[in-house]
Order: C-alpha cells, then sequence, then structure tokens
C-alpha cells in the first residue's frame, strides 16, 4: 500500500480507477447496425477532450463524435470553418484517450479535403491515424443548389473513402461548413418540394456510395422520417425528429455549458454554467475568507524532531 502510494503514476490510476467502464471494448459498426435492425435508437454526443469523453462512456453512450462544433462550442470561435487540421487531431487524440463502449467518428474539418481528392484521403487517414480508436468519419455533403446539376464533391470523396476502407457517415441538411451558401444556419429541405427530394437523393446517393449510416442535420420531421423509411442503413439526426434511427446533440447543449439558449434543435438537460460559476465563486470566497485551504483536511505534516532540526539549522547558519 505505501510503495503503491508513492508511485506518482499508480497514483493517477487510482484516483482514475472510479471509472468502472475502464476495461470495455469499444461497439463496432456491427453493434450499431444490430441497435439499428432491433429498432433500438443509437445514442451519440459529441466530446472534445478526456474529460467530457470519459462522461459521455460512463453515460454508456453508442457513439462519441469529435464534432467541428468544437470550435464554435469550445474553443470560442465564430465559424467551424476555423479550425484547422493539426488543432483538431489534438482533441481527437485526448478524446481517443478515454475508456468505454463508444464507437468515435471525427468530423473532417472545413478546409482539409475541398481542393482534391487526394488532399481529402489523406485527411481521412491523418484522422484515422489519430488513434486506433477513431472508428470513422462524417463528412459534410451538399444538395445541388437552384438550377444546378452538377454532382456534389463531397459525394465522390465520400466514395472514393469508402472505396478505400474507410467507414463514412455522410452528413446532409444543414451542414455547417457551407453556412455562407445556405445564407446561415437554417433548417433546409421545408421550403419547396425539389429541395427535399434533393435531400433525399442525396441519402441515397450516399448509402448507395457505400455510407455505413446518415446524418441528417435542421431537417422537417417528415422529410426525414420518410428518408429512414427508405434507407437500409442508420439515420442519426439532429433536428430531424424522433423517426430517425439515431439522434446527435452537442454535449455544451446537453449539459448547458453555456449561459443563454441553444439552438432549437438542442435541449438544455442542466445548468453547468450556472453550476460550475457557483461552485467557482465558493471556491474563491472560502480562500478570501481564509476558510479553504484547511490545513488538517488539504495539508501536510513535518515531523517534530525535523521541523526543530530545521530551525536549529537557521540558528546555526545565523551565527
Ligand atoms: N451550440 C451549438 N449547438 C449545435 O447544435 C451546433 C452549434 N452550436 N454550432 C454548429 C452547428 C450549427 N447548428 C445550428 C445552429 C443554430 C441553429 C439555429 O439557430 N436554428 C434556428 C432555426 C432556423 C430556422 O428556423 O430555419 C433556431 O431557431 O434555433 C441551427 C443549427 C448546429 N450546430
Ligand atoms: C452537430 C453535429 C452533427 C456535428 O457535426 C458537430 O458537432 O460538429
Ligand atoms: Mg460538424
Amino acid at each position: 500500500m505505501h510503495r503503491i502510494a508513492r508511485n506518482p503514476l499508480r497514483l493517477l490510476q487510482r484516483c482514475y480507477s472510479s471509472y468502472p467502464i475502464g476495461n470495455t471494448q469499444p461497439k463496432t459498426i456491427s453493434d450499431l447496425y444490430a441497435k439499428y435492425m432491433a429498432k433500438e435508437p443509437i445514442t451519440m454526443i459529441t466530446a472534445y477532450d478526456f474529460i467530457t469523453a470519459s462522461w459521455a462512456q460512463e453515460a454508456n453512450c453508442d457513439v462519441i463524435l469529435v464534432g467541428d462544433s468544437l470550435a464554435m462550442c469550445a474553443l470560442g470561435y465564430e465559424s467551424t470553418t476555423e479550425i484547422g487540421l493539426d488543432e483538431f487531431r489534438y482533441h481527437v487524440q485526448a478524446v481517443c484517450r478515454s475508456r468505454g463502449p463508444a464507437f468515435v467518428m471525427v468530423d473532417m474539418p472545413f478546409g482539409t479535403f475541398e481542393s482534391s481528392i487526394e488532399k481529402g484521403v489523406e485527411t481521412a487517414i491523418s484522422l484515422m491515424k489519430c488513434s486506433p480508436r477513431v472508428g470513422g468519419v462524417k463528412i459534410e455533403v451538399g444538395t445541388p443548389q437552384g438550377d444546378s446539376c452538377e454532382q456534389d464533391y463531397s459525394l465522390k470523396l465520400a466514395t472514393e473513402l469508402c472505396s478505400r476502407g474507410i467507414p463514412v457517415m455522410g452528413h446532409i441538411g444543414l451542414t455547417p461548413q457551407r453556412m455562407h451558401a445556405l445564407s446561415g444556419f437554417k433548417v433546409q429541405g421545408s421550403k419547396s418540394a425539389k429541395d427535399a427530394v434533393g435531400i433525399y437523393r442525396t441519402a441515397q446517393n450516399l448509402q448507395d456510395a457505400g455510407c455505413f449510416s446518415v446524418l441528417l442535420e435542421c431537417v422537417p420531421h417528415k422529410v426525414s422520417n420518410f428518408i429512414a423509411e427508405k434507407l437500409h442503413i442508420p439515420t442519426i439526426g439532429i433536428g430531424a425528429g424522433a423517426g430517425v434511427s439515431g439522434q446527435v446533440l452537442v454535449q455544451s447543449d446537453v449539459l448547458g455549458m453555456m449561459p443563454g439558449k441553444v439552438p432549437k434543435l438542442a435541449q438544455k438537460f442542466g445548468d453547468l454554467h450556472a453550476q460550475s460559476v457557483g461552485m467557482i465563486q465558493q471556491y474563491t470566497n472560502d480562500v478570501t475568507a481564509q476558510s479553504f485551504p484547511n490545513n488538517d483536511k488539504n495539508g501536510f505534516k513535518i515531523k517534530e524532531d525535523i521541523w526543530y532540526e530545521f530551525l536549529e539549522r537557521l540558528a546555526q547558519e545565523a551565527k
């Protein structure tokens, strides 16, 4: 016991051993399909670091997404388009150090795949290589706007990635990386039947490309229900209603980590912001009132004889 306590690594391990799921093997795509076939909702949440990923693991979430919403929800950027690949990979690695049952997915950040298929393939490989725990990539795919018949570039890239054995989830509907092309964060496929058909066709094309799943963001629930019924791969929704195969939310929204409202498609399940500010205030109040730290509870003792020797030495030196 004495020896364990002295070893700093063992001490840390003891601190974290309160996570009871440390040895659980992560879920695979087959496990997700089994839930889909059994019509059990698949649960997915974002995480951006080791601690929030460990919370999601302990809560037994099926899928953790290292989303590029990281830019806005953890790093203070105004848009998801601002984050770079190196910055993003750093967070993927931290999330992947968590242990537990979740299948880990990662976003392809804006600017890391659009210039060429080769660059996109390289980016996807570099993300998969962040950790053996990364199970697949998610890529935002547009629906041709206006009269364009041109196939979306991301759809071609999704095909290429699938053909190279990289699991891909296609993200359609509201695609935040294309916020300027879409004139803001708005519901997609609600204004015209043509737009709704476009989203359905894109979902079908992604299934044909070999995507193992499709994510629908901010789409009228009648349209997403229709898509979920027609496809034979799991559909994950955010602002897409209850008729899809699973749900995803941003963890900082779920926990209420920021003051104010969350987007309509999300829900706060608590108020971690208020709780955190309150707890930090308690701490600073206690420091100001000198009631923290408590020497008996938080302090360390020196043996009487060593203390006297210390004073003795100083007295000797002063002579
Ligand atoms: N905190 C947070 N949660 C998210 O889910 C999220 C982000 N940030 N940032 C990246 C993307 C952007 N998302 C968003 C952001 C805002 C709306 C939004 O304001 N929607 C309007 C409805 C728009 C309409 O009526 O067309 C709303 O009233 O909430 C939607 C999706 C989802 N993602
Ligand atoms: C909101 C989800 C779908 C996402 O793409 C993200 O968190 O970046
Ligand atoms: Mg994203």
